[in-house]
């Protein structure tokens, strides 16, 4: 399924931020003021844990503990290495980057459950290092650790509209920071992440390193948040800070809508000026109205405060941007102009079920020219050969000594029943799934090598369930897959140098590349993915894959849920791929779409080869007729 995590926030923010820096000459009391300037300290960390939760999809309790690090180290250097006060800051965030780098790089293998409960108890052993004495000379322990003035001239960065402007500095750093990080090359592989780890790792992300890398951002933003609320209290002790910190955070980025960077931000103005508002109510009933609201917005406003207003105000402006019916329907009509276009033979020809078509008889189907003759044309050694690849699942044995030998330049379908091992076998070429046997593209021995060697070597591949970025355009999923590694730096990437800016236009280059390749209409490039038809999903998976420029492409059933004419554009793609030179495994159930596109077929049964031949050959098989319409089968 497509989730949402925004990629066009830029305006919102920068609207927002205005606002922000603007409010003090309206918002003039005290009391106010200090509402809003809790409000972007809080702003600051739940933009941090919104990067970490809404784009790239991991979860902590423990984001009170970089607070509190950020805090702490920032006033200890202060009072006990009499550090200036920016170098303190400095010190501060650089500390919880790196305590949530470390313990992120424990916790990121866990799943929801762990994750809360490890980052839970990180958060007690925080609180027992700060109040106990084994750090006390740094801490103050239970006395608590005074934060020294920073002063500007003869002005108070703690005080009045310098700590105002402060915290604002703060907040605006951390958004453009955070946005940045969702544009480069690193943010968008988190969301791949997000949404599907394994597809992530196929399109050669180093999912760990993401995965760290957010939790690295999100401690940093987290640290400087306490260092703007070491500033305004002046004064550190152990009740500074509690879980309680980490739950009004996670409070504030579901109230403000996640995956939105800017949702934060109102999430946390409204927070705090419901939470003082009420204070005035008496103390229960304060609790209970606050719960209400929250409860209500969570509820009734599923992608939080950000989309209601993104909804208000293109209602307001009359635009019809966000209509995903509108554009869904746009998405088929162009999508039905496309395959008109390209179509060059009869949609219906690929669409006919395999069992239905070989029930009828085949002769009565009307297929496209079978592609006997352009079968076993290739020359030269074959570019994949399998060698008794065996899976055992428990009990289950998945695949039994599979041998298969695929031609350079060939595109050669695997058919067979539900659970005949099909996906299995791609998993296993792929590196995803360990198996018995060996695997060999182009003489080079992949048996033992990792998924993200595979790809660099020259397999890519395809999922039954296109993982696409919602938010990202088709050009920028499709360039997700095309980055030769997914290594380097994310600092130097958010910088913008040149080494950074030349890979990325390499990247850019090969994902235009690719989409021309598989003729996908440039009026739809700039389109959202999740405005897009199943179809077009399917062709973006496809063009993501090819991005990487691979020898072998790998193709799980692509044709998968579609319409017939969704079906001859996705075997029209084909053709591109094979024009290319890329040789194509792919798995099928369309006895006229594996005519039309097959040069050779393999039929699988119960994890075992059956039958192995051209298209024509195979299909023409009385056995292969009793695996599909069960003629002839014993049990
Ligand atoms: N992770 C797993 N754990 C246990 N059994 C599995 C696992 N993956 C696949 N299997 C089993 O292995 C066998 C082959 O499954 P596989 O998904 O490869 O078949 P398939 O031919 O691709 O089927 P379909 O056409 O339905 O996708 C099935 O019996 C399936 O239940």
């Amino acid at each position: 399924m497509l989730t949402r995590a925004r990629d066009k926030v830029g305006w919102p923010a920068l609207t927002l931020l205005l606002l922000l820096a603007l409010a003090p000459l309206v918002v003039r009391g005290v009391s106010e003021q200090g509402i809003l300037v809790q409000a972007m300290i809080y702003a600051v960390g739940a933009v941090g844990l919104d990067v970490l939760t809404g784009y790239s999809g991991q979860f902590s309790f423990g984001q009170f503990v970089y607070f509190a690090i950020g805090a702490y180290v920032m006033a200890a250097v202060r009072v006990n290495g009499h550090w200036p006060w920016l170098p303190a800051i400095i010190a501060g965030v650089a500390a919880s980057t790196l305590v949530a780098a470390v313990i992120g790089s424990l916790f990121v293998r866990l799943r929801f459950f762990g994750s809360a409960v490890g980052t839970f108890f990180l958060g007690a052993v925080a609180v027992d290092l700060i109040s106990g004495s084994r750090l006390s000379h740094w801490t103050g322990g239970s006395n608590g650790l005074a934060v020294l003035p920073v002063t500007i001239g003869a002005n108070s960065l703690s005080t009045g509209d310098w700590l105002y402007y402060t915290v604002w500095i703060a907040l605006a750093l951390s958004v453009a920071v955070c946005l940045r990080y969702t544009k480069v090359r690193a943010g968008r592989a988190a969301r791949v992440v997000k949404e599907n780890e394994v597809v992530a790792a196929v399109l050669g992300v180093r999912v760990f390193r993401e995965k760290v890398r957010a939790q690295a951002l999100a401690g940093a933003v987290a640290g400087l948040a306490g260092c703007m609320l070491a500033l305004e209290v002046g004064y550190l002790s152990p009740d500074t800070f509690g879980i309680s910190q980490s739950i009004e955070l996670f409070a504030i980025v579901a109230v403000g809508g996640t995956g939105s960077i800017v949702g934060p931000i109102l999430g946390a103005v409204f927070f705090f000026s419901m939470v003082n508002g009420l204070a005035s109510t008496s103390a229960s009933s304060s609790q209970l109205l606050f719960s209400l609201v929250v409860l209500v917005v969570v509820v009734l406003f599923n992608g939080g405060l950000y989309d209601l207003l993104e909804k208000g105000t293109r209602k307001l402006l009359g635009l019809r941007r966000s209509d995903a019916g509108a554009h869904k329907k746009d998405a088929q009509v162009a999508g039905r102009a496309q395959a008109e276009r390209t179509e060059p033979v009869a949609a219906a020809a690929v669409a006919e079920p395999l069992s239905g078509a070989l029930a009828e008889s085949p002769a009565t189907v009307s297929f496209a020219q079978p592609s006997a003759d352009r079968a076993r044309v290739r020359t030269g050694p074959p570019l994949l050969e399998l060698a008794g690849i065996g899976v055992d699942f428990g009990g289950v044995r998945a695949l039994d000594a599979v041998d298969l030998t695929v031609g350079r330049g060939e595109v050669h379908a695997i058919i067979g029943p539900n659970g005949a091992g099909k996906t299995t076998l791609l998993n296993c070429i792929s590196g995803i799934q360990p198996a018995t046997g060996r695997v060999v593209l182009d003489s080079d021995d992949l048996t033992s090598l990792p998924v993200s060697v595979r790809r660099a070597r020259g397999i890519s591949r395809t999922f039954q369930h296109p993982a696409l970025v919602a938010d990202l355009t088709v050009l920028q999923n499709v360039e997700v897959g095309a980055y030769e590694t997914h290594n380097g730096s994310a600092v130097l990437e958010m910088a913008g140098l040149p080494g950074t800016r030349r890979r990325d236009r390499v990247a850019r280059d090969r994902a235009v590349h690719a989409l021309e390749l598989l003729e996908f209409p440039r009026e739809r490039w700039d389109v959202h993915a999740g405005e897009l038809t199943m179809g077009e999903q399917k062709h973006i998976d496809i063009a993501r894959a090819l991005a990487s420029e691979p020898k072998l492409l790998l193709l799980d059933e692509p044709t998968a849920g579609l319409g017939e004419e969704e079906i001859g554009a996705v075997a029209n793609a084909i053709e591109g791929v094979r024009r290319a030179g890329v040789t194509v495994l792919v798995i099928a159930h369309h006895v006229g779409f594996v005519r039309r596109i097959a040069d050779a077929c393999t039929v699988l049964d119960f994890g075992r080869v059956l039958t192995s031949g051209t298209a024509g050959e195979v299909l023409a098989d009385d056995q292969v007729v009793d695996v599909f319409v069960g003629a002839g089968r014993k049990s």
